[in-house]
């Protein structure tokens, strides 16, 4: 019979899971993701289950990397939830299972896990495509992912300025009380906009909250919200005037509001840019569309959670995984 599961939950995850290591294997991942090589990456279709009575979406991620011998699944919970809820919009767990047989060998949080691994793949989107010489950093949004964005795009770059904007200001201001570090806190999204050279929106709009006519030319811009075709972060004018830059062709064509509606076209993965098949347009503005997996109807090999089990339960010989083996 096979040993339970190791439950390793969100403390653990923290103290294990540092945007040191996990930088460097998602770039390296997202490498192999875009050369399309199933024994690398295969992440399958993922599927949404809507949840109408609660307005929510149940997402099911499985992920297979043949090569590295591992075999997961990310659950994700995501609701749209009223204003002044306290309950997590995006709740997550992830299940690690031993590819030679089938058992279940790990039962992972995959909140802490969502959150960096997104703020994660932000932070290498602009590290390939922001100017050498950014200085300024707006976040629009004041959730969990703007602290974690906010968290590796400090410990990653050293920007002189970093402001903050939400659909209220006392919720920018509770951010910056809570953050440390000096932050600026704004009212207006396009004051906090104007000037700054990367921006970061991760909000829960469905209606853009980003315009063309306020960035300025040559900057970068990573996308992280809106993650429905129906769903909007951005302009028109933006999406048609940046270069866009998407974590798979076949998950931004199927997913993203931004893309499809505003009918903007795909440069380039970023694992393209990773691999040098194609180039990194520093002094254009950019546009990181991220989504995280994909809903289309296809067989395409996909990443995502595979990812983070990548990270968290690489082969350690043929002993089994690292997390398991560590006995966490
Ligand atoms: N791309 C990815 O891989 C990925 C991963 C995780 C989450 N997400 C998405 O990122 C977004 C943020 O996630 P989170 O976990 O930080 O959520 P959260 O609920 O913790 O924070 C959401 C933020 O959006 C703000 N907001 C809500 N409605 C708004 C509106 N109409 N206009 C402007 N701001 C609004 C809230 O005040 C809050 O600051 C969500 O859309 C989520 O689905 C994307
Ligand atoms: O890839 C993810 O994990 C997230 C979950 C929430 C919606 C957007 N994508």
């Amino acid at each position: 019979m096979s040993q339970p599961p190791v439950v390793i939950w969100a403390p653990a995850v923290k103290r294990l899971l540092h945007y040191k290591d996990l930088v460097p294997r998602l770039e390296e991942v997202l490498g192999k993701f875009s050369k399309r090589d199933s024994a690398e990456v295969l992440q399958p279709v993922r599927t949404a289950v809507p949840l109408q009575k609660h307005n929510g979406f149940m997402l099911s991620m499985p992920a297979y990397m043949e090569n590295t011998g591992i075999l997961s699944t990310k659950l994700v919970c995501l609701y749209k939830r009223n204003e002044g809820s306290t309950l997590p919009s995006t709740q997550a767990t992830m299940l690690l299972l031993d590819p030679e047989c089938g058992n279940m060998k790990a039962v992972m949080d995959g909140e802490v896990i969502t959150h960096m691994r997104t703020a994660a793949v932000s932070a290498i989107s602009a590290k390939l495509l922001m100017h050498p010489e950014a200085e300024v950093l707006t976040i629009l949004g004041t959730g969990k992912q703007a602290l974690s964005h906010y968290d590796v795009f400090t410990e990653m770059f050293a920007f002189k300025e970093v402001r903050v904007w939400s659909h209220t200001r006392q919720r920018a201001d509770m951010f910056c009380q809570h953050v440390p570090g000096p932050l600026k806190a704004f009212s207006s999204a396009e004051e906090a906009v104007r000037g700054a050279d990367v921006i970061v929106t991760v909000t829960r709009s469905t209606e853009p909250v980003l315009f063309g006519a306020w960035v300025k030319p040559g900057a970068h811009v990573s996308a992280v919200g809106a993650c429905r075709p129906d769903w909007r972060e951005l302009d028109d004018a933006l999406m048609k005037e940046a270069v866009l830059y998407v974590d798979s062709r076949e998950g931004a064509m199927a997913e993203s509001g931004d893309v499809i509606l505003s009918g903007a076209k795909v440069f380039a993965e970023l694992g393209d840019v990773v691999n040098g098949a194609k180039p990194a347009l520093r002094e254009k503005t950019t546009v990181f569309k991220s989504l995280g997996r994909s809903l289309k109807k296809d067989r395409k090999p996909y990443v995502n959670c595979a990812l983070l089990t990548f990270v968290l339960g690489g082969r350690n010989g043929s002993s089994g995984c690292r997390v398991c083996s560590a006995g966490v």
